[in-house]
């Protein structure tokens, strides 16, 4: 567990922050693994993305907007493209999924992982190669199936005994043989929040390996004939710094693996074992490398197939965050500034937990600052919050912020690529915000804006 996890504040109600937080020597100082790789901080004090004043941006497109640093993100595809350049990479679209998205993920040369028909919908929209498409979740419905057999999607990952039976059944149908993992749960309890942790025993999703049901699941594949088993999958969970969960995941699979070769003499050719790599939100994260990444996964699993006698299967991963989330930040306008007598002082932007539930859902940490000017204000303790109706509509827990901060001025969040628009709601009717991607001086919005009208088609009566 990183330091902020533990979420211990000093004293009870001391206008202080989390043991782990420091007070910056300069409040207007950008960390540099918080921002995407285009963002500076002009000499009148503005931040700027891809070339374009913030300040600009909010007038063109209001807030609170989310944009995107388009050649940060294709600089993170690339990164990771080529630090596993053996293996397939797929984007976990789960993260942020939008059609411009999807194609400078096909443009770099990416796979795609989807895990709804919605998110199969926007990919096919977008023209995405399906055979590069692996089709996730624990509930697909007879529907889903049938339009990722349609579409001839290149893996389905399958999740129950339910689901090979559906998928089965289908397959014959439709005369198709579909290449399909099985997701294994390998019983890791992965370092992070409880909520994305996905590989302990007790939880919906995958085959227990320890249970004897992932081992059932491949025999059964292989003995109807009707699915191409490709190889075993696992993910251990999310936001994810400790590679040694990585590393027990991969000897599970491949003992699992070498267990179906000696049972039944087939070395499944492929291995996928998910996403899930940590990304940086507050200034004490600091993240792997693409690069680090490879060399601990490979030589883990080529010590593992060594020891087993297997050959090494072709490899796949699945990161989401690690890719979309350091591209983007969230831009607020603040609107009330509120000094809560000895406690805190509370910053209220004009989104919140509608634009990113990560905070309330998972006591995440994020990082904040003044993005419209340069202050020589003393830093201040502040706490970010939004306009619901909420008391814990929390955007940022405990951040300096310049003590002159005043209703009008930009406030901006980075590291809001991920699970941010993808799990937006309209909580309070509040339309959900655009993305706006920037670069080499321009920008283009990729996702609209809604609008009260958009928010009462929906309204029948
Ligand atoms: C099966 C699977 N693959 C990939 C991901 C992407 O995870 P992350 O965005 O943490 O890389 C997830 C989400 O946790 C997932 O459930
Ligand atoms: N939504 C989670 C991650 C879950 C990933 C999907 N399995 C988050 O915001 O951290």
């Amino acid at each position: 567990m990183r330091a902020h996890e533990a979420g211990a504040l000093h004293g009870d109600l001391g206008n202080r922050g989390p043991a782990w937080l420091r007070t910056p020597e300069d409040v207007n100082a950008l960390v540099p693994q918080l921002w995407p790789r285009t963002v500076t901080r002009d000499e009148s004090g503005s931040l700027r993305v891809g070339g374009v004043d913030v300040a600009d941006l909010a007038a063109d497109y209001g807030t609170p907007a989310y944009f995107l640093d388009e050649e940060d993100l294709r600089a993170r595809c690339r990164d990771f493209a080529s630090a596993f350049a053996e293996a397939d990479v797929y984007y976990a679209g789960k993260s942020f999924l939008c059609k411009a998205v999807v194609r400078v993920v096909d443009e770099e040369g990416l796979f795609l992982d989807v895990c709804s028909g919605g998110e199969l919908a926007v990919a096919l929209a977008a023209g995405f190669p399906p055979e590069r498409i692996g089709f996730h979740g624990n509930n697909k419905s007879v529907s889903e199936l049938r339009r990722a057999l349609d579409a001839g999607v290149g893996r389905i990952i399958v999740d129950s005994f339910h689901e090979i039976a559906r998928l089965t059944e289908l397959s014959r149908e439709l005369s198709k043989r579909p290449g399909v993992l099985v997701r294994v749960t390998v019983g890791v309890e992965a370092h992070t929040h409880e909520f994305i942790a996905t590989a302990h025993e007790d939880q919906k999703f995958g085959f227990s390996l320890a249970g004897g049901a992932a081992f059932a699941a491949c025999a059964q594949i292989l003995d109807e004939g009707v699915l191409d088993l490709r190889g075993l999958h696992s993910h251990i969970g999310s936001q994810i710094f400790d590679t040694s969960g990585f590393e027990v995941a991969a000897r599970r699979i491949l003992e699992l693996q070498a267990q179906i070769r000696d049972a039944r003499g087939v070395e499944l050719p492929e291995l996928d074992l998910g996403g899930g790599f940590g990304i940086a939100y507050t200034t004490q994260d600091d993240p792997s490398t693409p690069g680090d990444l490879a060399k601990r996964i490979n030589k883990i699993v080529e010590s593992e197939c060594e020891l087993a006698a297997l050959r090494v299967p072709h490899l796949s991963i699945e990161p989401g965050r690690a890719i979309v989330g350091p591209s983007v930040f969230t831009l607020y306008e603040v609107g009330t500034v509120k000094d809560v007598d000895g406690i805190r002082t509370y910053v209220s932007v004009d989104g919140g937990m509608s634009d990113n539930i990560r905070t309330a859902l998972y006591d995440a940490s994020y990082s904040a600052t003044l993005a419209n000017r340069r202050s020589d204000a003393e830093p201040m303790l502040a706490r970010v919050v939004g306009k619901h109706c909420e008391s814990g509509d929390i955007v940022v827990k405990d951040e300096f912020l310049p003590s002159d901060v005043q209703p009008g001025d930009l406030v901006a969040v980075p590291g809001t690529g991920a699970y941010c628009r993808s799990m937006a709601s309209n909580y309070n009717h509040v339309p959900r915000p655009p993305v706006v991607a920037v670069r080499d001086g321009a920008a283009r919005v990729i996702v609209r804006r809604e609008t009260e009208d958009d928010l009462l088609a929906l309204d029948v009566g």
